[in-house]
């Protein structure tokens, strides 16, 4: 498979980290980046081929990944439209619709919407992804193949769901960084270092989580187990319900959903 990339920047970065060698060649990677630093370092890394600019080697490819900002994806389309013909558009912007995309690419172009994750670097990424009629059964299992390299792929029935899918876990990486950054603090201030609190709290969410991914029981349930009746930890879930942390956690998440959907607003109308 040849792939394209227009953006080589972090996300980008991940995702060609898990290509290589395993889905596509390098030197069938070719990424176009305006920072000529970036690509070099690309280059060096991957031995993935660059430009900078889309150039013709993007129109000879099979799929080309738009992994720039929300608010460039338009200026970058109307630039990519002329070299683009058969291949599969696979767009990684938040909000960005499908319809407008495929508007401004004069129709009828297939597109998949994908909405990926930082643990990608390592592998470990969740990618929720959505999918217009002109994307053939070929071209899924392409852009399928391309996100799983960095993870598990979540295919969506319907695109608005990717609003949601973004708030949960492609934003999801920063409130679990959030969650640590109060625990270290809470430990420094019980008079533990700051090193100690942070390896605490990370082997705390790592082991929590891969509990809760291997039990059949449900979370409540292993939290429950946690919790001794007038114990130490009811004490903790007591102060966070008399604190409201899930229902703040519920609107900060529809916060992100709404932001998603209004990006998709403001830089889809061109
Ligand atoms: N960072 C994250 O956690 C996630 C980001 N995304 C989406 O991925 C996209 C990229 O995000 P990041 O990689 O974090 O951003 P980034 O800022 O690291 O990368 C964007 C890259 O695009 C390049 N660029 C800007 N204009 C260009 C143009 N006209 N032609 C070619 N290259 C151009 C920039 O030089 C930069 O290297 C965004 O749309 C974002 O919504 C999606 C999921 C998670
Ligand atoms: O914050 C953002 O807009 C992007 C999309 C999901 C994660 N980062």
């Amino acid at each position: 498979m040849k792939i394209a990339f227009i953006g080589g920047g972090n996300m980008a970065t991940a995702l060609i980290g898990g290509l290589v060698g395993k889905v596509a060649e390098p030197q069938n990677i070719h990424v176009v980046d305006l920072n000529a630093d970036s690509l070099q370092a690309l280059q060096g890394k991957f031995g993935v081929t660059t430009a900078t600019a889309i150039d013709g080697t993007v129109a000879s490819s099979d799929v080309v990944v738009l992994a720039v900002k929300p608010q460039q994806i338009h200026d970058v389309v109307a630039t990519l439209k002329p070299f683009i013909g058969a291949q599969l558009v696979l767009s990684i912007a938040a909000g960005i619709r499908i319809a407008d995309m495929s508007r401004w690419l004069d129709g009828h172009q297939a597109v998949v919407r994908a909405m990926p994750n930082t643990p990608a670097l390592i592998g470990r990424g969740i990618t929720g992804v959505a999918a217009n009629q002109e994307v053939s059964t070929l071209q899924r299992a392409q852009a399928d193949s391309i996100l799983k390299a960095v993870g598990e792929t979540v295919w969506v029935s319907s695109e608005e769901q990717l609003d949601a899918v973004t708030a949960i876990s492609g934003s999801g990486p920063a409130y679990v960084f959030y969650f640590l950054e109060a625990m270290e603090k809470a430990a420094t201030e019980l008079g533990l270092s700051s090193a100690e609190g942070m390896q605490l709290a990370k082997a705390t969410f790592e082991g929590a989580t891969e509990l809760a991914r291997r039990s059949d029981e449900s979370v409540a349930t292993l939290r429950e187990r946690v919790t001794s009746k007038g114990g130490t930890t009811y004490a903790a879930l007591v102060s966070m319900e008399q604190s409201g942390v899930k229902d703040s956690i519920v609107t900060a998440l529809k916060a992100a959903a709404a932001r998603s959907k209004e990006l998709g607003d403001e830089f889809g109308k061109a």
